[in-house]
């Protein structure tokens, strides 16, 4: 990593942060932080350290206002910290961009998604270059190492010039060298005015920043001060007997230093304007598609399940079954329930994957201002054209090779509509799951547990009338029933089988009873109505994984 440049100097006002007597308790762990006050000067480069399981990430996310404390309190700037904004950087452990696109595309989306205005592209080109990622530019995200990848996070949060910035371990893993440079970037950074705190294990991190807390084990300040007083106080000789001190329970004396004052005076902080949700919609749209397009997991699925459930589709049943003057009537139900399924099945499987591998980016990204709404709508907009597209293919071969019948556009009209708000409902469920659950193995695992009864509780295998009383009421919950019924009505099962030249016909029309008498308007509202039921569930559970462990004020409560 080349020696950091600054070109950016124009000062802002960082954010003079306060912990009183903060205590921290975490469910499963009791008590992370006892009785901890400190100060962090605006424009001040601070340090975090301590032993592993000492308190530090719990440390570094309440004084962030990402938890609330159990007792005492957390002030930025003098006052609770306010709701999520551009102005606020937050570098987690883990990484939060997204790995399929270039570099620059990547901070260019994460640019526009927090700020309005036109000069994101400059704004970019100034940030790599601050943090020597200049020549990694239109490297993919996936193909840059951990350290870079790391100092890329660091990249998308400084984008918008936040008044402070929290790292937790941002020099862990990287060489020497590279870390050295990582924190002269941080460094100048706050010599410009953001508030800069970080978590680190690294010794040499320590004399690097204008103020260490020490944490001791318990979770308690074992020292508070300037990197040079950090020996001294201990009677120590090296940072490793600071260490060893403090797991002995040793701490400096509390008469601690004044703190730091801050850099400059902190003029009225002024909030920038977020960006609208439209424009999000939009830009999450077309992020979501570049996205889309770059990973080979979804290109495959994608591309891959339509085509091979189009080819089993046309090797399985035999042509002319709805020929009228000799139909096949099991056949025609049976073809109806495979349409139904198949469109099911490639909203589902298209939805599963879609929210779970970037739940981290999304909660990084909502902190920074960006809404579930045109999040989850984005979702439906990039992914509901393909599914389309997959229907129409459906019904075009199994029509081309007469396994449909032929029929007006009034019809296939029908049958496309049906299929195409099928898939949508399918969508829907998938982004739900996909929402709700911690990896992608769990989504995986979900999608035979959401097919099974989708094929047992249509009404295609046992009509609805000829089920138990708790089948026909878990039927009425299968989307796959309402689509399956309104495709049946459009192809005019009903008529087939009472006029058609079959004597299966009549006996089947009496199994099914009613289920294709209704009008098609029925069965779209019903799956337009679960397509928002489970949309309106999804966006539901990402504001509450997004909010948790978000203390209230952050999280805009
Ligand atoms: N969500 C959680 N659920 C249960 N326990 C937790 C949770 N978060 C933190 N803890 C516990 O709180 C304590 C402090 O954790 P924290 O991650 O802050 O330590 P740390 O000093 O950052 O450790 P390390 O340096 O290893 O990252 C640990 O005992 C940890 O197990």
């Amino acid at each position: 990593m080349p020696t950091p440049t600054h070109p950016d100097i124009t000062h802002i006002a960082g954010l003079h942060l306060e912990l009183r007597d903060v205590t921290q308790e975490v469910r499963g762990a009791g008590r992370v932080l006892d009785e901890v006050s400190f100060e962090v000067g605006a424009g001040q480069l601070t340090v975090i350290a301590g032993s592993s399981g000492a308190g530090k990430t719990v440390l570094l996310g309440t004084l962030a206002g990402l938890q609330s404390p159990t007792t005492g309190a957390v002030l930025h700037d003098g006052a609770q910290p306010g709701p999520p904004g551009p102005e606020f950087g937050y570098v987690p452990q883990e990484d939060v961009i997204h790995r399929e696109l270039p570099l620059r595309r990547t901070l260019e989306y994460a640019g526009r998604l927090r700020m309005p205005g036109g000069t994101v592209p400059a704004r970019v080109t100034e940030v790599l270059d601050v943090l020597g990622l200049s020549g990694r530019a239109d490297t993919p995200v996936r193909a840059l190492s951990g350290g870079e990848r790391k100092r890329a996070c660091i990249a998308a949060e400084l984008l918008t010039r936040p008044r402070v910035l929290f790292l937790d371990e941002p020099t862990s893993g990287l060489d020497p060298v590279t870390g050295a440079a990582l924190l002269a970037t941080l460094r100048s950074l706050a010599e410009t005015g953001t508030t800069v705190v970080l978590t680190t294990h690294v010794l040499a991190d320590l004399p690097r920043c204008d103020q260490v807390v020490f944490l001791s084990p318990g979770g308690t300040v074992a020292f508070v001060g300037p990197p040079d007083a950090l020996l001294g106080a201990f009677d120590a000789e090296t940072a490793e007997d600071v260490y060893a001190a403090v797991a002995e329970g040793k701490r400096a004396e509390r008469a601690a230093p004044a703190a730091l004052p801050d850099r400059q005076p902190a003029p009225t902080a002024h909030r920038p304007p977020r960006v609208g949700a439209l424009r999000q919609w939009a830009l999450l749209t077309r992020r979501t598609t570049a996205l889309l397009v770059r990973n080979r997991l979804s290109v495959a699925v994608f591309t891959g399940s339509p085509v091979m459930i189009v080819a089993m589709f046309a090797v399985l049943f035999r042509a002319g079954a709805f020929d009228a003057a000799a139909p096949d009537p099991g056949s025609t139900a049976m073809i109806m329930f495979w349409i139904a399924f198949g469109a099911f099945f490639f909203g589902l499987t298209y939805g599963l994957l879609q929210i779970c591998p970037e739940l981290a980016v999304l909660r990084r990204e909502w902190l920074a201002g960006v809404r579930i709404g045109p999040y989850v709508a984005s979702k439906l907009t990039t992914v509901l054209p393909v599914l389309a597209a997959a229907d129409a293919l459906l019904l075009a071969v199994l029509r081309a090779l007469d396994r449909l019948p032929a029929a007006g556009w009034d019809t296939y009209g029908s049958l496309f509509l049906t299929s195409v708000l099928a898939s949508a409902a399918a969508l829907a469920l998938g982004l739900l799951t996909s929402a709700a659950v911690t990896e992608p193995a769990q989504a995986t695992l979900m999608l035979p547990l959401l097919c099974f009864p989708q094929v047992l509780f249509s009404g295609a295998f046992v009509p609805v009338p000829r089920m138990a009383p708790v089948g026909q009421a878990i039927s009425w919950a299968m989307t796959n029933r309402w689509a399956f019924e309104a495709l049946g009505g459009a192809i005019g099962l009903n008529g087939l089988w009472r006029d058609g030249g079959s004597p299966a016909g009549p006996p089947l029309l009496r199994s099914y009873g009613d289920s294709f008498a209704h009008p098609a308007g029925r069965g779209w509202l019903i799956l337009a109505g679960f397509a928002v039921l489970f949309l309106a569930a999804t966006w539901a559970v990402l504001v509450r994984r997004c909010r948790q462990g978000v203390s209230a004020a952050r999280a805009g409560r």
